[in-house]
């Protein structure tokens, strides 16, 4: 009998196999098998020392070979320098290192070339405008050869992401993460749970076909049912996790409010260093909601700069006041900012009243938004002077002058020590789910999992085992639809 439910586990195991290979069924094949050869440039646009252009598909040789002297293929991997001519006017186009990956050991997993040329603007468009000429080479549509590297099974949806958030990281903390999912940490993590659940279904399946008295093991749906639980705990756990991974990839919204003139824009400049806001003495310079991405401590971040909260002001200001209240309450850390020097003022109490001391209160651990409460233009205080006193239920604040820069460090790093926790640690811990689309199949997959264990009928428990399987493997190997599919690889510019 024992045979039997290795039987069952191994026919398990290839189902599972299937649903996480790379790519999963219904990815989109219909393009990278075309047999089409594209080219593109694939470092950046403009004039550079070195300029890299790539080709991807069956005439990747004919193209080298036709735009090479001597005409034969250069060892395989190695970068030989040849003498770039015209196919058809045989006009040299450059001196070139050049490299030939055949397939199936190339990124994309077809027959590759790389020139690798000087990056002037003639020189790069002479041998665009060339392998252009090259029968069966067409120009590379945006994310074509990554889109090629998924179809033939060299990299899964989960690395197609991590390496389209690579190639967008701004800040070291987004680049930490994508690399790590790049790696294929994510997917790691979903094959296992998804194996777990393969000898879970395996043991299910195993009890309807040969029943209670079919001398079957003693206790296979109890450890069906302990493994299902304990991946129940570790998928919620890992649901739970504030929506990190998708805040440091998209970036944390940290909105900068307080009272008129406190000195809000002159600190949005001095964090983004740049000119983001106008600075003026005039109380209600600022209208509208002024935005601007920054890098805090290797930490991505939308930084919002508001109009100063007051009352009895015309409408425009007005106007400008109920938008800065919208953004506070979209703000993932509120920057609280007054004049260190006018805490006494209506504004600056009425700040503090109304939404300092409400905010204050709350647990961030508990969906609480954060807040860091600053006092600005210290260096109007006599030396040795403290600012007024505060109530003890706010939160502890910190002195800055953004005038002489004074405090500055000292803001900075509390801000990265909230960046972090909103955040997380990109290279600690389990890897993060970092999309919509990783919750939703995790979510479904849960779902799954307790309709599974709420069944009395061991056959919907096994539908069920089997639908929360397919909702790992899709998370995983991609099998969603094609659009989907589009949405991912837009992300990408042409050559990559
Ligand atoms: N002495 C001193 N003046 C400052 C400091 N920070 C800003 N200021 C000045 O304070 C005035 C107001 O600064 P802003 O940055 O425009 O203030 P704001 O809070 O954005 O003002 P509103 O647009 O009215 O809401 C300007 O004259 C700044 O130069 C500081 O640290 N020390």
């Amino acid at each position: 009998m024992r045979s039997g439910l290795r039987t069952l586990a191994a026919r398990a195991a290839r189902g599972l196999r299937r649903l996480c290979a790379r790519p999963a069924s219904g990815a989109p094949a219909a393009r990278a098998g075309s047999g089409a050869t594209v080219f593109a440039l694939s470092s950046g646009q403009g004039r550079c020392g070195v300029a890299v252009i790539r080709t991807s598909g069956p005439a990747s040789g004919a193209a080298l070979r036709s735009l090479t002297a001597p005409r034969a293929l250069p060892p395989a991997r190695r970068a030989s320098l040849r003498l770039l001519s015209d196919p058809r006017s045989g006009e040299p186009l450059d001196r070139a290192l050049v490299l030939w990956f055949p397939g199936p050991q190339s990124f994309t997993g077809e027959d590759c070339a790389e020139f690798h040329v000087h990056g002037g603007t003639a020189v790069v468009s002479g041998v665009l405008e060339a392998l252009g000429r090259v029968p069966g080479l067409r120009p590379a549509e945006a994310g074509e050869f990554t889109r090629q590297a998924f179809a033939h099974g060299k990299l899964s949806l989960t690395e197609v992401e991590g390496l389209a958030d690579l190639i967008h990281a701004e800040t070291e903390a987004q680049r930490r993460q994508a690399l790590r999912q790049l790696d294929g940490e994510l997917g790691h993590l979903c094959h296992g749970w998804a194996e777990t659940l393969t000898q879970a279904l395996a043991h299910v399946e195993a009890y309807i076909d040969f029943g209670e008295d079919d001398n079957l093991e003693e206790g296979v749906l109890e450890r069906a049912d302990s493994q299902v639980q304990r991946l129940q705990a570790a998928l919620s756990a890992h649901l739970q996790d504030a929506r990190r991974g998708q805040r440091l990839r998209s970036g944390a919204h940290v909105v900068v409010a307080g009272p008129p003139n406190a000195g809000k824009s002159s600190l949005v400049n001095l964090l983004s260093r740049k000119p983001v806001s106008i600075v003026s003495p005039e109380p209600g310079t600022t209208r509208d909601v002024l935005e601007t991405p920054v890098d805090l401590g290797g930490f991505p971040a939308l930084l919002s700069d508001t109009a100063g909260l007051r009352e009895g002001v015309g409408p425009v200001e007005q106007e400008g006041v109920r938008r800065a209240r919208d953004r506070l309450e979209q703000a993932d850390l509120l920057l609280a900012v007054l004049d260190a020097s006018d805490l006494a003022s209506p504004s600056s109490r009425d700040f503090l009243d109304t939404v300092v001391a409400p905010l204050g209160a709350r647990d961030p651990r508990e969906g609480g938004q954060r807040l860091l409460l600053v006092l600005n233009k210290r260096d109007l205080l006599a030396p040795g002077t403290p600012p007024a006193a505060l109530p003890a239920a706010l939160p502890a604040p910190l002195l800055l002058s953004c005038l002489t820069g004074q405090g500055l460090d000292t803001l900075l790093a509390a801000l990265r020590t909230e960046l972090a926790a909103l955040c997380g640690d990109p290279g600690a811990g389990p890897p993060l789910l970092t999309r919509a689309r990783h919750r939703h199949h995790l979510q479904a997959c849960l779902d799954a999992l307790r309709r599974a264990r709420g069944s009395s009928d061991l056959a919907l428990a096994a539908e069920a085992l089997r639908a929360a399987r397919a909702h790992l493997g899709h998370l995983a190997g991609g099998g969603g639809p094609e659009e989907l599919l589009d949405v991912i690889f837009r992300d990408f510019c042409i050559g990559k």
